[in-house]
């Protein structure tokens, strides 16, 4: 059987699409490359270039290739952009991802596995932050994809599909071997613009927010290794293949660090004491988010392999570099 992996030419679904055929799965790759790049797709994988949202493109790929799950990773991610262009993001995060389960469920696919994110848990009031907690997400992107969450829930209660929503926290890192990491053209994620100005590839590094309820004052995250995060989803997909039920799980190691902590220790790793400017808070950023990981433990058997900062930096800045030569080249 073959898996369907939207958005496998980005950051994570790239790292799901390797992970996929190395256990030696079929994968079907469709992107529309608006962030992501076709190198990042393993040759193994099949690229279709289009828009999860063209339903004619879509019933095409069910009828050509026998899919038996989706992984469905394609979204717009970035909190400050889901602020000025809210459309944008109810448009790609949440109607097209409608078409898109009108589509699996005419062609029966049953296995579902959505990228959410701790974006719909908005501003906590304790962390960690459990799954039955009541959801307020505080900014356009969180609700776009929140909607989707709900969209599963009553689709599969109508239909056969089942689903597991995997909510991350805060992804960072690369494939341990090298192979792939985050290589989006605008980086606006915290772990990856540190390792760009350590690189000297950009003018230092501004901190959004430095008069937070936490302990130093700037935001508190709970930063997850990508490979960490697919096993996450490997064993999502056994879990439905084996006939397990619905099932909505955090993606975090439980652990919270400032952006503060994290500049100092991409400082540390690299070597390199780069600027850091103190500035006012970005418009839709709660003040912590801390993950309550113990479901993902017990019903999908997760351990992580790689809950370590400095190692993660330390990914993080090999793929930097690699990028920076390949561009260079
Ligand atoms: N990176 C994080 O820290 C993080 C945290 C929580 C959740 N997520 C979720 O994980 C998923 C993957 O994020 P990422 O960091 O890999 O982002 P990314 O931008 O690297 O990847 C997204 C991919 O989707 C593709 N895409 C976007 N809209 C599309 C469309 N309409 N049709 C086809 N392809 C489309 C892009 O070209 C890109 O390749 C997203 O759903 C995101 O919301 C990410
Ligand atoms: O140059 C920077 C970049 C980020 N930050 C700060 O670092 C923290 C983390 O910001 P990121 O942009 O790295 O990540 P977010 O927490 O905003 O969002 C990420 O994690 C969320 C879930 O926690 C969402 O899912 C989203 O897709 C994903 O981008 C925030 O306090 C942000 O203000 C800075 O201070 N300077």
């Amino acid at each position: 059987m073959t898996v369907l992996v939207t958005g496998g030419a980005g950051y994570i679904g790239g790292h799901m699409a390797l992970a996929l055929l190395d256990q030696g799965e079929e994968v079907v790759v469709l992107d529309n490359l608006s962030t992501g790049f076709a190198w990042a797709v393993p040759p193994a994988a099949k690229l279709i270039v289009g828009d999860f949202g063209d339903s004619a493109l879509v019933d095409q790929i069910f009828a050509d290739h026998r899919i038996d799950a989706i992984a469905h990773f394609a979204a717009k991610i970035v909190v400050p952009e889901s602020v000025s262009d809210p459309l944008a993001y109810y448009l790609n995060n949440t109607a097209k991802a409608r078409n898109l389960l009108e589509c699996a469920v005419k062609a029966g696919v049953k296995q579902f596995i959505f990228s959410s994110t701790a974006a719909v848990y908005g501003e906590p009031a304790e962390n960690p932050v459990f799954e039955n907690v009541a959801l307020a997400p505080i900014n356009p992107y969180g609700r776009s994809k929140l909607m989707v969450e709900w969209m599963l829930a009553d689709v599969a209660a109508a239909h056969q599909l089942r689903y597991v929503v995997l909510r991350y926290f805060n992804v960072a890192g690369a494939d341990p071997a090298g192979r792939l990491g985050q290589s989006s053209p605008v980086a606006t994620h915290l772990i990856k613009v540190a390792v760009q100005a350590a690189l000297g590839h950009r003018d230092g590094l501004d901190v959004f927010g430095t008069d937070y309820p936490t302990p130093d004052g700037s935001c508190v995250r709970d930063y997850i290794q990508v490979t960490d995060l697919v096993d996450a989803h490997l064993l999502a997909l056994a879990h439905l293949r084996a006939g397990g039920g619905s099932l909505t799980c955090n993606c975090g190691y439980g652990r919270g660090l400032s952006v503060l902590e994290v500049v100092e220790v991409v400082k540390k790793v690299s070597g390199v004491d780069f600027e850091v400017r103190l500035k006012g808070r970005r418009p839709g950023d709660p003040a912590s988010l801390v993950a309550g990981a113990d479901r993902v433990r017990q019903e999908l058997g997760w351990t992580p392999k790689h809950d370590n900062l400095a190692e993660i930096v330390e990914q993080a800045l090999s793929w930097e570099r690699r990028l920076h030569n390949r561009k260079a080249g």
